[in-house]
C-alpha cells in the first residue's frame, strides 16, 4: 500500500513553505491597457473544456493516494467565522500540523506532511502565530475589510499592515469589484499596487471574488491587472459570494498567469476558493493545473486550495484507500 517512489516525488516539498522558496517574488510592471483590452475569453469553449475533465481525468488507487497528499500540502486550512474563538484556532493550526493520522501517513511510506498555511481573521493571527511557532507553517490573514472590500480605503491599507505586524506571512486582500464592474483598470491597478507596497514582505494574494465580476472575460483582465500589479498569487473567492470557485474561471485564471508567465517570466501562484469539500474536486483542480502550467505550479509556494472542509473528506477517502471502509467521523476531528 506504501507510495512508490514516483508517487513520492508528486507529494513532495510539503513543508516547503514560503521562507523557504527560492521563487523571485513577482514585481508587476506598468499598466498595459493595450494588453488588457485584448483579453477575451470563450465561454462556450471554455465550459465545455470543463465540463469533460472530471471523467477524462479520474486517477485510481496508489496514485489517487498520492494526489490527495500533494492537496493536503496544498490547502489553506481556512475557518472564517464571525464566532471564531482563539481555542478553535488552536486546535485548526493542530490540524494543520498534523493533517492525517500518524498510522495512515505510516501505511502510506510518508511522514511530515502538513497543510500549506492557515488562514484566519486579522483578531485571530496571535493564536495561530503561537500555535504554529517552529513549524514553518505560514499564517495567512483575510484582509482590507473582507469580504466586501467596502471599507475606507486608508483603514483597509492599515488593515494590512497590522496583520503584518501581528505576524501574518501571506495577506489575502479583496480587489474593489466596482473597478471591474466598470472597467476602470487604472483604479484596480493602482488600489492593488498600494496594497502589494503595504504588505512589505507578507506575500499578497488578491481575491478577485469572481463570482460577481459579472463575466469571464471581466476574470481574465481582473488578473491581468492584478498581476501587472503585483500580485504574488490570484485567488477565486472569499468563499461569502453565492459563487465561489468553479472549474471555468480556473482555467479563465490559469491561462492568464501563463500569458503574464509567458511575457514577463514572473510565476504568479493560483488560490481556488470556497466551496471546494470533496477529495474528487480537489484531484480535479491538480489535474487542471497539471495540463494548464506543469508540476512546478502543483507546490504550496504557487497552488493553495482555500478551503475549510476539504480535509475531512481527503481523510476519509485516505482511510478507505488503506482499508477498504470510510471511518466514522470521530476518528478524523476537523478542529
Ligand atoms: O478562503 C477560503 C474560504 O473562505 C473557504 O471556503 P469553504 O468554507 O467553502 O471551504
Amino acid at each position: 500500500m506504501a507510495l512508490t517512489t514516483s508517487e513520492h516525488a508528486q507529494t513532495q516539498t510539503h513543508t516547503a513553505h514560503l521562507p523557504q522558496v527560492t521563487e523571485p517574488r513577482n514585481p508587476g510592471m506598468a499598466l498595459d491597457l493595450d494588453w488588457v483590452a485584448r483579453v477575451q475569453a470563450n465561454t462556450s469553449a471554455i465550459e465545455r473544456r470543463c465540463a469533460a475533465l472530471p471523467a477524462r481525468r479520474s486517477v485510481k488507487k496508489t496514485h489517487q493516494a498520492a494526489w490527495l497528499l500533494k492537496a493536503v500540502s496544498c490547502i489553506d486550512l481556512t475557518t472564517l467565522s464571525g464566532d471564531d474563538t482563539e481555542m478553535r484556532v488552536g486546535r485548526l493550526c493542530a490540524k494543520a500540523k498534523h493533517p492525517v493520522r500518524a498510522e495512515v501517513l505510516q501505511a502510506l511510506g510518508m511522514d511530515g506532511l502538513t497543510t500549506g498555511a492557515v488562514c484566519v481573521y486579522h483578531e485571530m493571527i496571535p493564536a495561530a502565530v503561537q500555535a504554529l511557532q517552529g513549524t514553518g507553517i505560514p499564517v495567512a490573514a483575510v484582509s482590507t475589510g473582507f469580504p466586501a472590500g467596502l471599507s475606507p480605503f486608508h483603514l483597509r491599507l492599515q488593515e494590512i499592515k497590522e496583520s503584518v505586524a501581528a505576524g501574518a506571512h501571506e495577506i489575502d486582500i479583496v480587489i474593489s469589484r466596482r473597478h471591474v464592474l466598470t472597467g476602470n483598470w487604472h483604479a484596480l491597478y493602482d488600489e492593488m499596487k498600494q496594497m502589494r507596497d503595504a504588505c512589505g514582505d507578507a506575500h499578497v494574494k488578491a481575491i478577485l471574488a469572481t463570482g460577481e465580476l459579472g463575466s469571464l472575460r471581466n476574470v481574465a483582465r481582473a488578473s491581468l491587472v492584478c498581476m501587472m500589479a503585483g500580485a504574488d498569487f490570484i485567488k477565486t473567492s472569499t468563499g461569502k459570494e453565492s459563487v465561489n470557485a468553479t472549474l471555468p474561471v480556473t482555467l479563465v485564471m490559469l491561462r492568464a498567469i501563463r500569458d503574464y508567465f509567458d511575457r514577463t517570466g514572473y510565476r504568479v501562484g493560483y488560490k481556488p476558493a470556497g466551496g471546494i469539500s470533496k477529495a474528487k474536486d480537489a484531484i480535479t483542480y491538480l489535474a487542471l493545473i497539471k495540463e494548464e502550467l506543469g508540476d512546478r505550479w502543483l507546490q504550496p509556494d504557487l497552488f493553495r486550495f482555500g478551503a475549510s472542509s476539504l480535509l475531512g473528506d481527503i481523510e476519509r477517502q485516505l482511510d478507505h484507500h488503506l482499508t477498504g471502509a470510510y471511518a466514522a467521523g470521530y476518528r478524523n476531528p476537523m478542529g
